[in-house]
């Protein structure tokens, strides 16, 4: 449990901020002033918290939420992902992207993309209104999914990337798959439920907002399909057993997150794509 901060203390942290102390600096007055290490991180993490939370709030934008990230990334080309060594091949801070090397092994590719050939239909999109399924122009993807735990092969990749998120695989939706033809693409979106839509209250009842996206590639395009974020000018290839991952810690546009599926322009696509929530889904 974080130590109670007296306000005078809170008041002074984001004082010094405003005049352009950077956080870690006021760590030091803290400690000659008796706090311990630890507790005087964590003072400093809440004061600005709660300021960063009380000027969102008065400029109308939602809170922001802790979101998943993979621990002791700094600057590491390996990440452990518990079964599986992970490499971190980009990393950007805004939009907060990480593409990650070999995810998935060739193998697990080939089984997730046979296991879901058989029932396979075309891709909908959420209806802003009611909240359902709607066939859409923006998304001429074919999908299907497994429900979390669905097989041994799914919980295995599950476990995987609850490790190297760290987040709970409670939290995640059912892993969905997409393929897609020559000229299928998925048109620039944000896969947050916007607050403004009625159709987004009945997704959010369940474990809250998303938070984060993992787009896993099956196989390599021939030609196009990369996964594009427009609003950055930035574009991750679609290469197999690869996988991009961003996060967005409020649902707002100021995450930078909108992205999309290129077309298509030779061969096909397939991904494996897994949204995470604030809480567990069930
Ligand atoms: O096809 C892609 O590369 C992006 C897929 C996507 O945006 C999604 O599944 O939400
Ligand atoms: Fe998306």
């Amino acid at each position: 449990m974080s130590r109670q901060v007296p306000p005078q203390t809170i008041e002074w942290i984001v004082e010094q901020a405003r005049n352009g102390h950077p956080p870690e600096t006021l760590l030091k007055p803290l400690i000659d002033n008796g706090w311990d290490e630890d507790g005087a991180i964590d003072a400093v993490e809440q004061a600005m918290r709660g300021y960063l939370d009380a000027h969102a709030r008065d400029s109308g934008l939602p809170p922001s939420v802790p979101v998943p990230s993979p621990i002791e990334l700094n600057g590491a080309s390996v990440l452990d992902a518990g079964d599986r060594q992970v490499h971190v091949l980009a990393n950007m801070l805004l939009p907060r992207v990480i593409v990650f090397g070999g995810l998935l092994d060739v193998a697990e590719c080939d089984e997730l993309m046979e296991l879901s050939r058989a029932t396979l239909k075309r891709s909908t999109v959420l209806d802003a209104e009611t909240g359902g399924d709607q066939v859409h122009d923006d998304r001429t993807s074919a999908g299907t999914h497994f429900a979390r735990g669905g097989n041994a092969l799914v919980s295995r990749i599950e476990a995987r990337i609850a490790t190297l998120l760290d987040w709970p695989v409670e939290n995640g939706e059912a892993t969905q798959i997409l393929r897609y033809g020559v000229g299928a693409q998925y048109k620039p979106h944000h896969d947050y439920f916007d607050p403004d839509w009625s159709g987004s209250a009945g997704p959010l009842k369940r474990g809250g907002q998303r938070v984060a996206s993992l787009v896993m590639y099956l196989n390599t395009p021939e030609r196009g399909g990369a996964t594009t974020f427009p609003e950055v000018n930035f574009e991750v290839a679609a290469v197999k057993g690869n996988a991009v991952f961003f996060s967005y810690d409020r649902p707002h546009a100021m995450t930078r997150t909108l992205h999309g599926g290129a077309p298509v322009l030779a061969g096909e696509k397939w991904i494996a794509t897994k949204w995470l929530r604030e809480r567990r889904h069930d």
